[in-house]
C-alpha cells in the first residue's frame, strides 16, 4: 500500500484514535504518526505500546508539519482542541474529525480552521464499549461504513484523498448531509444507547428487590443491553447534549410507540401486538435478505460484498 500522508497526527488517543494508527501502520499508509492525549497518563500509555510513532507533549506539536490532523476526542471538547491546534496547522493540510455528531462539531470546528487548510469531518460507523490508549485494533474498521460530511465548497481533492486512506482502512466511504447524519444516528445508535443505559438502569433499581437475580439469571438481551451500557460515559453525556434536537425527537417517537404497546398490553389486545412484532420480524428479515448483519454491535456493518478496501 503506498504512503497517502506523509505525516498523520492524531488528536486523542483512545479507541478510534488508536484504532486509525494500527490500521494505518498495518496498512503502511502514514510516513509517520504523532499523537497527543491530553492526560499524561494516556500519553505514558500509548508511549510504551508504541500506538504511535512519535508521542508528542501538546497538540500543537503534535500538528506541527502534519498532513493530516485527526480530531478524535469527545464531541464536546472538539471545539477547544480546534481553537487550540488552529495556528499551528501546515498549510494545505486537511483536519478532520471522527465525531459521533456532525452539526454541533462542525459549529465548533469550523470556525477555527485558517485559510488554506482543509476540513473535512466525518464518523467512523464502528466502535466497541472499550475506551482508552489499550482499546484499539487495526480491524476495527473493516467492513464498516465511514459516512464524511464536507460542507459545501470542501476542496474535492482533500475529500477524495481522505477517503482513499479510509478504504485503505477496509471501511466504506460515504458522502452524507451533516443535518441528515445527525438524524439517522439518533435512530440507529444514540437513542439505542440511551435505551441501554435505562434498561440497566432499571434493572440496577430492581437488584434490590430481586438481589443477585438479575445478574446471575441474565438472558442474552439484558446482556446485550449492559455491554452497550458499559460505553464510555464522558464520550455519550457529549453525544446526547450535542445530538440534542434529533435525539429528543427520536426519543418523543419511541415513547408514543411504548405507551401504545403498554395500552396493549393492559387491555389484553394479542391482536395489536402480534402485528406490531410481525412487522418489527419483517425489518428485520428484510435487513438480513439485503445482506446486512445487525448483530450487535455491529450498526455501522455494511452490505456483504461492499467492501472497496484492503482485506
Ligand atoms: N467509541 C465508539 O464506539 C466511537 C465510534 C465512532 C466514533 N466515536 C467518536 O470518536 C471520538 C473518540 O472516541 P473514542 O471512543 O476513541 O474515545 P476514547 O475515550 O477511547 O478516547 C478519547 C481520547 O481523547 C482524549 N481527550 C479528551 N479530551 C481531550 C482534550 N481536550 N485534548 C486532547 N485529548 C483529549 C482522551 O485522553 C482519550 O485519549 C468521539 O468523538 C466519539 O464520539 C466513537
Ligand atoms: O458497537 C458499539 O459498541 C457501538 O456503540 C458502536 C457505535 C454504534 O452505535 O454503532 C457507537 C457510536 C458510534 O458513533 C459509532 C458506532
Amino acid at each position: 500500500m503506498a504512503v497517502l500522508y506523509d505525516r498523520v497526527a492524531l488528536i486523542g488517543l483512545g479507541l478510534i484514535a488508536g484504532s486509525m494508527s494500527l490500521a494505518m501502520r498495518a496498512g503502511g499508509l502514514a510516513g509517520e504518526t504523532v499523537g497527543y492525549a491530553r492526560s499524561p497518563e494516556t500519553r505514558a500509555a500509548a508511549r510504551q505500546i508504541g500506538l504511535v510513532d512519535r508521542v508528542a507533549e501538546s497538540a500543537a506539536e503534535a500538528v506541527a508539519g502534519a498532513d493530516l490532523v485527526v480530531l478524535a476526542v469527545p464531541v464536546g471538547v472538539m471545539g477547544a482542541v480546534a481553537a487550540e491546534i488552529a495556528p499551528h496547522l501546515k498549510p494545505g493540510a486537511t483536519v478532520t474529525d471522527v465525531g459521533s455528531v456532525k452539526q454541533a462539531v462542525i459549529e465548533a470546528v469550523a470556525p477555527h480552521i485558517p485559510a488554506g487548510v482543509h476540513f473535512v469531518p466525518g464518523h467512523p460507523l464502528a466502535g466497541t464499549e472499550h475506551s482508552g490508549p489499550h482499546s484499539g485494533f487495526a480491524a476495527l474498521f473493516r467492513n464498516r461504513w465511514w459516512l464524511l460530511t464536507p460542507p459545501e465548497g470542501t476542496d474535492p481533492e482533500a475529500t477524495a484523498r481522505l477517503a482513499a486512506l479510509i478504504r485503505a482502512m477496509g471501511a466504506n466511504v460515504e458522502d452524507m448531509d451533516a443535518a441528515h447524519h445527525d438524524l439517522v444516528l439518533a435512530v440507529t445508535s444514540h437513542t439505542p444507547h440511551l435505551i441501554a443505559y435505562t434498561m440497566v438502569g432499571v434493572a440496577d433499581h430492581l437488584k434490590r428487590v430481586t438481589e443477585s437475580e438479575v445478574i446471575k439469571y441474565s438472558a442474552a438481551g439484558f446482556r446485550d443491553f449492559t455491554r452497550i451500557a458499559a460505553s464510555d460515559p464522558t464520550m455519550w453525556r457529549d453525544v446526547f447534549l450535542q445530538n440534542k434536537e434529533a435525539v429528543l425527537d427520536i426519543l418523543g417517537r419511541f415513547t408514543e410507540e411504548l405507551f401504545m404497546l403498554q395500552r396493549a398490553i393492559r387491555m389484553g389486545d394479542g391482536a395489536q401486538l402480534h402485528d406490531y412484532f410481525t412487522r418489527t420480524r419483517a425489518i428485520r428479515r428484510g435487513i438480513i435478505e439485503a445482506g446486512q448483519d445487525t448483530s450487535a454491535p455491529d450498526f455501522g456493518r455494511m452490505p456483504a460484498g461492499a467492501a472497496t478496501g484492503q482485506d
